[in-house]
């Protein structure tokens, strides 16, 4: 089966890489080209533009940054919709928000073209192991086309119904998660400022009912100040903001997510969008732990 790929950072080129290896023929396509060429070394075809990748195959998958990069591989020139057309689908994987969504979904329909969304939980480690979990909406003959892929790339799939329900429930996870990852950072700087050893305080939460691998993963190499990028903090903060704007939309208010977002956005003010998400520690720090104590 050929397969279209489009956007090939830190989750598309595992998500790539794991098709491959798993027995998909698979054409890829990068804004930056020369990403390209560690998946033509495992078998990958290159696409010149995403409607290239298009005309060749079945069904395509996008994994790209943010809406902005979603509507533009889709809406512009050399893009999906030149493409796109009956017979054919398109699965979009990339975390954005209903709105944007929901616009694909009408292009590619109305082109006659079968559209998913299905964003993901699970980071670089998870798209490396094929573990990730997959939130999908939109059109089920599609999904149920693209079973196969979804098995390799991850460990459970859902399909949540009609266009946008993927999106939301993705913002929904990550707005927790941007909370927690917050709270952690406090924590982790109490625990500090009150004499207390970081590495005892991961212990004693890993063996409590609020245990979870995320505080486990990242906890050791915040106490190190170091921030690797597995999920890059500008996704993250992309994340809390659109999840935000859906607390908006539905009066919901969400104040512990709000008090999160400023961190986030202080981070990127201070350079570190392109470090880890966990990198916000860098943030709690020094506003938290700055008393004379
Ligand atoms: N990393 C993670 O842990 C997870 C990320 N996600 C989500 O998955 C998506 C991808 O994340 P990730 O791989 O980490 O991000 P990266 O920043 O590593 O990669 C982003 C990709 O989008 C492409 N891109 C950016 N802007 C444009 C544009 N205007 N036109 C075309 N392509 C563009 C980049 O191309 P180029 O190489 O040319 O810059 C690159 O291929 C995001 O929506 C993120 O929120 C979801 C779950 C986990
Ligand atoms: O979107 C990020 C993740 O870890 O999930």
């Amino acid at each position: 089966m050929e397969v279209g790929f489009l956007g090939l950072g830190i989750m598309g080129k595992a998500m790539a890489a794991n098709l491959l290896k798993n027995g998909f023929k698979v054409t890829v396509w990068n804004r930056t080209l020369s990403k390209c060429e560690e998946l033509v070394e495992q078998g990958a075809s290159i696409g010149e533009n995403p409607a290239a990748v298009i005309n060749k195959c079945k069904y395509t998958i996008a994994m790209l940054s943010d809406p902005k990069a979603a509507l533009s591989v889709v809406f512009d020139k050399d893009g999906v919709l030149e493409q796109i057309c009956k017979g054919k689908g398109y699965i979009d994987m990339s975390t954005v928000d209903a709105d944007t969504s929901s616009k694909i979904s009408e292009a590619i329909t109305e082109k006659g073209g079968l559209f998913l969304e299905a964003p993901v939980s699970g980071s670089k480690k998870p798209a490396e192991d094929g573990q990730l979990v997959i939130l999908a909406a939109g059109e089920k003959a599609l999904y149920e086309e693209a079973i196969p892929a979804f098995d390799i790339l991850g460990k459970k799939a859902f399909f949540l119904g009609q266009v946008g329900n993927g999106a939301k429930m993705k913002l929904v996870v990550n707005m927790i998660m941007g909370s927690m990852m917050n709270a952690l950072s406090e924590g982790l700087t109490l625990a500090d400022k009150s004499g207390l050893s970081e590495d005892t305080l991961l212990d004693v939460l890993d063996l409590g009912a609020i245990a979870n691998p995320m505080f486990r993963m990242k906890g050791p190499s915040m106490i190190k100040s170091s921030y690797p990028p597995a999920f890059p903090l500008k996704h993250q903060q992309k994340d809390m903001r659109l999840a935000l704007a859906l607390g908006d939309e539905n009066a919901v208010s969400m104040p512990i997510a709000a008090a999160s977002n400023e961190a986030f956005k202080k981070a990127r003010s201070m350079g570190l969008g392109d470090l880890d998400f966990s990198a916000v520690h860098e943030v709690v720090k020094a506003t938290r732990g700055s008393g004379d104590a």
